[in-house]
């Protein structure tokens, strides 16, 4: 196995991102971050923006796995060849990318996007999928990890408030390539059963790097639990 997918077995990978316009968006915040989570066990890092990858880069000798979310349409995550290059060149060892069947901006398929990446870069690509056909796909299209991280944001997927574990385990049960659990993975209990269900790794964002959403989560709780008056 490659040594960088042997690193991150059986381990939690933390996505360090924040959205336009937050407080946290900022490549040296997004940095401390990543350091924050290094700190605590994370075997490996997600980011988001060449500006972040390569600060995150020159701070940490951890596998990064680098995309760039950009434009509005339905393919937002590395959308073209060119985000990808992009990604790859800020210092990103696995470019991840939109791994869905769905038409991408520069008019390439799937598997043409991988093999550029492969061929110009030399980095591994991480797709990211939303259902199972689309796992099967991304694996034959030569993708060499598998990531569950768009399930419940394509129309036609399963959302929901919890992650799609039933997608982690019958992929990781299919597929002849790692795969990755990813989305809304909040708890610890969901990121061990992730595991169990035969994920490789696991990747956790929110509900490690996004103070505003953990509070939110906090402030309903105790909101509900208060007596009224
Ligand atoms: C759908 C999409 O755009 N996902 C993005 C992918 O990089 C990030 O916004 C997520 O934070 C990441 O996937 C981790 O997931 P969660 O934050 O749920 O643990």
């Amino acid at each position: 196995m490659n040594a960088l997918l042997a690193a991150v077995r059986g381990r939690v990978i933390v996505s360090c991102q924040a959205y336009p316009g937050e407080p946290m968006r900022d490549a040296d915040t997004m940095c401390r971050v990543a350091q924050a989570a290094a700190a605590g066990g994370a075997a490996g890092i997600r980011a988001q923006g060449p500006e972040d990858l390569r600060r995150i880069r020159a701070a940490l000798d951890l596998p990064l796995i680098g995309l760039w979310k950009d434009g509005a349409d339905d393919v937002f995550i590395t959308p073209t060849v060119e985000h990808a290059f992009e990604v790859a060149a800020a210092g990103a060892d696995i470019v991840a990318l939109d791994g869905t069947g769905r038409p991408r901006p520069d008019g390439r398929t799937l598997a043409q996007t991988v093999r550029a990446v492969h061929e110009h870069t030399g980095r591994l690509v991480m797709a990211d999928v939303s259902t199972y056909d689309e796992g099967v796909a991304a694996a034959e299209a030569g993708a060499d990890l598998v990531g569950t991280t768009l399930a419940g944001y394509t129309p036609y997927s399963r959302g929901g408030p919890g992650p799609d574990l039933d997608l982690v385990g019958r992929l990781a049960r299919d597929l002849p390539v790692p795969v990755i659990a990813e989305g809304r993975i909040h708890t610890t209990e969901q990121a061990a059963e992730a595991i169990r269900r035969g994920a490789h790794a696991v990747v956790v964002g929110t509900a490690i790097t996004h103070p505003t959403s953990i509070t939110r989560w906090f402030a309903r709780a105790i909101g509900d639990a208060c007596p009224p008056g």
